[in-house]
């Protein structure tokens, strides 16, 4: 099966939502990640045929828009197990697992890989880490256009040397959050474990790290602690 989104824009009013978007799907399981706002739920939709494209077209198989078993599932619980009704071939899912806890959260992830061979399955999540190991491709948005499609270690491969772990005094924690990206820090007897992403060493002493998708995410979105004052 091949999902072809080709040229897809859609507009309200003067707000362009998604903007001249082309993928091309194939059986297997893709996240769809993307900051607040990007457009991930109306491509959902368009492809859900619950919104129509302002331009472009979408594709199934090379023609005939609509087939059998198309299902959206909503942000609750209930809708992951409606949009499982009928076996669709396309299965959308905008923040499955929003409402999840974990063991519900650790129950879904092997529910979609199970039933995912012979479907597209699409999901968003804010959660980037329920998408690392679960999809075959991850799909990213910003601002309505496609950053890129690849697969997590296609991604992840190209943020090497980018991340590093870094220990300092809290005197200096201070200093280090204004200037950089901070993925995680730890605290441990008035020392403090840092992990930065950034392109330049943070410091002689810093220690390169092994970057996951949540170190992409912070590369590309994420904010400095300075601006977000
Ligand atoms: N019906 C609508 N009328 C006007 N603007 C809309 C409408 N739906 C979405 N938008 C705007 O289009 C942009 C993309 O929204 P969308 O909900 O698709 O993003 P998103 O990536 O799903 O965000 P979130 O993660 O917050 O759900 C936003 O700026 C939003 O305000």
């Amino acid at each position: 099966m091949e999902l072809e989104i080709k040229n897809i824009t859609k507009k309200f009013k003067d707000k362009t939502a998604v903007n001249n978007f082309n993928v091309t799907l194939f059986e297997g399981i893709y996240g769809l990640l993307g900051p607040n706002g990007s457009g991930k739920t109306t491509l959902m939709r368009m492809i859900a045929d619950v919104v129509k494209p302002t331009e472009g077209i979408i594709m199934i198989n090379g023609r005939n828009r609509k087939i059998k078993g198309f299902s959206e599932g909503m942000k609750e619980r209930l809708g992951i197990a409606q949009a499982l009704l009928n076996d669709p071939k396309i299965l959308i899912l905008d923040e499955p697992t929003a409402g999840l806890d974990p063991n519900e959260r650790i129950r879904f992830k092997n529910m979609i890989a199970r039933l995912s061979k012979d479907k597209i399955v699409i999901l968003s999540t804010h959660i980037v880490s329920d998408v690392e190991f679960l999809a075959n491709e991850i799909v990213i948005m910003k601002q309505g256009s496609l950053v890129e499609k690849n697969t997590t270690s296609g991604i992840t491969d190209k943020m090497r040397g980018k991340v590093w772990s870094l220990i300092v005094d809290e005197q200096k924690y201070g200093d280090i959050m204004d200037k950089y990206k901070i993925s995680k820090t730890s605290m441990d007897n008035g020392f403090v474990t840092v992990r930065i992403v950034s392109d330049e060493k943070p410091a002689a002493s810093a220690v390169e790290q092994k970057p996951t998708l949540e170190d992409m995410f912070l590369y590309y979105f994420g904010e400095v602690a300075e601006k977000l004052r």
